[in-house]
């Protein structure tokens, strides 16, 4: 990764002190080199940001919406060095990795497809014959891009281009933990033909950044992904401007649950499980957290799951046998440990994988299966490869729905049923932004599931979806009075035919 540091050092984008990045599975590993943006970068990229917008919007989708399509071809010819730092920096494993990629260079060309479509030209309207009306899409502002470090490419790339294609000048801010790739990524973007006034990386702290720029009325949009306490915070700062009232789309957490009933096919359910739950180390915001068996179907899946753990190897990531790597950081590891602590005084562990020797120098977390009685005793998303187990009765679906319910979120949801009633059922009662019947429930594709949930999940706005870009947009509607200047002349080349 020794090119990632210079790479990074010979860009010209905002530079403070620098941090080492080290490997999540070994943190003997130094990546690469980071800088923190210091305040006084930040504002000069806000004030180079802002005078550049103008000039941006007026390009017009079809002019903005080549630009990542360039960026997605520039993805695909790089995509092993890609797949590498990702791997590495994030500790993600290689078949997440380069899924990840894929995911990137989607976004990219989805946007641009939007762009050209919805931002391309006016739409006209119809009216009264003598007037001609016309809508169009414009950019606000500047957006402030705020990324997680579990798809730091892809949701990196996808909040900023969705951004840029709408018109808007972007400041870019990456999770603290994976600013290499980000790096990476708006390197890319630059090549593809953004120019450096319009798009600006700012890495470093969260907190500091956020109290520097949400507080600026420039700031005329926040598109964010990540924990709901962050946005949260993010909400009350911007709501505190007493300037014009930003937008704030905010993609956050989960607290997921599968409905497994006993007409489902038990294989597929194990498969399904195993993949929401403990792959990408259950890093997902879409991931399994709460599994709910009906509880004449309940030891048998529990032994088939406990079973298929068992295969399950954990190491380092870019190595093709590991099917689970670390989890990100030393911290979130302990904040899952002591959740599990909390779990064995109140509640029953079915399955602990064991950790070894080749583990002691990463932040690995073993994948755990924890029996509740309700999803009631879970207050919060343990972000990790940790899944609650409950029983239900097959007269209980109602009640159950309504816990998972009353928890406030609503990102996934997962059934296997043969029953279509039963799945229209769980559909109609949830209020979940993605529901997937008797298949996994991570890996949403762009443009075929568009991804975003609802309550404690988020704003609502669906990433990959066709309405996105609107949320980025100002509309705006142009009207004439063509009677003033010698009547309607479309009338005279109308086909009378
Ligand atoms: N719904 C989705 O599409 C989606 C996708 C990926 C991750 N997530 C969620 O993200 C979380 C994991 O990511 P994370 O740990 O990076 O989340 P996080 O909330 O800790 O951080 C996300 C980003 O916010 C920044 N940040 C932190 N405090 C800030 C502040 N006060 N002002 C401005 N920015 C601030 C961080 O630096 C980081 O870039 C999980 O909860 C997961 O469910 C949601
Ligand atoms: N879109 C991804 C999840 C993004 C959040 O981590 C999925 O569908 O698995």
């Amino acid at each position: 990764m020794a090119g990632a540091v210079a790479a990074l050092d010979a860009q010209p984008v905002v530079r403070g002190h620098d941090v080492a990045i080290t490997a999540p599975h070994d943190r003997r590993i130094i990546v690469g080199r980071a800088p923190e943006t210091t305040q006084a970068q930040a504002l000069t990229a806000l004030d180079a940001a802002s005078a550049a917008q103008a000039a941006w919007d007026a390009l017009g989708g079809h002019a903005r919406a080549d630009i990542p399509l360039r960026a997605a071809d520039l993805m695909e010819a790089r995509l092993e060095p890609l797949v590498a730092l990702l791997s590495r920096e994030a500790g993600k494993t290689l078949p997440d990795s380069v899924a990840e990629v894929r995911e990137a260079v989607d976004f990219c060309r989805y946007y641009a497809a939007r762009t050209r479509e919805d931002f391309g030209a006016p739409k006209p309207l119809p009216g009264p014959t003598g007037e001609t009306n016309q809508l169009s899409l414009h950019g606000k502002g500047v957006f402030l891009c705020i990324s997680p470090w579990n798809f730091p490419l892809a949701i990196f790339t996808g909040q900023v281009a969705a951004a840029l294609a709408a018109g808007n000048t972007v400041l870019a801010k990456p999770a603290e933990t994976t600013p290499l790739i980000a790096f990476e990524a708006v390197r890319l973007l630059h090549e593809a033909g953004v120019p450096k006034d319009v798009l600006h990386l700012l890495p470093g702290s969260g907190p500091a950044l956020g109290g520097w720029l949400l507080p600026d009325d420039r700031v005329a949009g926040v598109a964010f992904t990540g924990s709901t306490v962050t946005a949260q915070r993010i909400n009350r700062a911007l709501a505190n401007r007493d300037g014009p009232i930003a937008t704030l789309i905010a993609e956050t957490g989960g607290q997921n649950a599968m409905i497994v009933d006993s007409t489902a096919l038990p294989e597929q359910v194990v498969d399904d499980v195993i993949a929401s739950a403990f792959l990408s180390a259950g890093q997902r915001c879409s991931a399994l957290r709460v599994l709910c068996l009906q509880d004449d179907i309940a030891d048998t899946m529990i032994a088939m799951i406990t079973g298929a753990m068992d295969t399950l190897v954990l190491g380092d990531p870019s190595k093709l046998s590991s099917d689970i790597g670390p989890v990100i950081s030393q911290a979130a590891a302990d904040g899952l440990m002591a959740h599990i602590a909390r779990m064995r005084e109140t509640a029953r562990i079915l399955k602990a994988l064991p950790l070894g020797e080749a583990h002691a120098h990463g932040s690995f977390v073993a994948p755990h299966l924890i029996e509740i009685g309700s999803i009631k005793e879970l207050t919060r998303e343990e972000f990790g490869p940790i899944l609650h187990v409950l029983r239900y009765p097959a007269s209980g679906l109602d009640a159950l729905l309504a816990d998972i319910r009353a928890t406030g979120y609503g990102l996934t949801m997962g059934v296997h049923s043969r029953l279509e009633g039963t799945a229209r059922r769980v559909f109609a009662a949830s209020r979940c932004g993605n529901t997937y019947i008797n298949r996994s429930m991570t890996g949403a594709v762009v443009g075929v599931q568009p991804f975003g949930g609802a309550g404690l999940s988020g704003t609502g706005p669906k990433a990959g979806g066709p309405y996105y870009l609107h949320r980025f947009a100002s509309e705006r509607t142009y009207t004439v009075n063509v009677a003033a200047t010698g009547g309607n002349t479309q009338l005279f080349t109308m086909n009378e035919g």
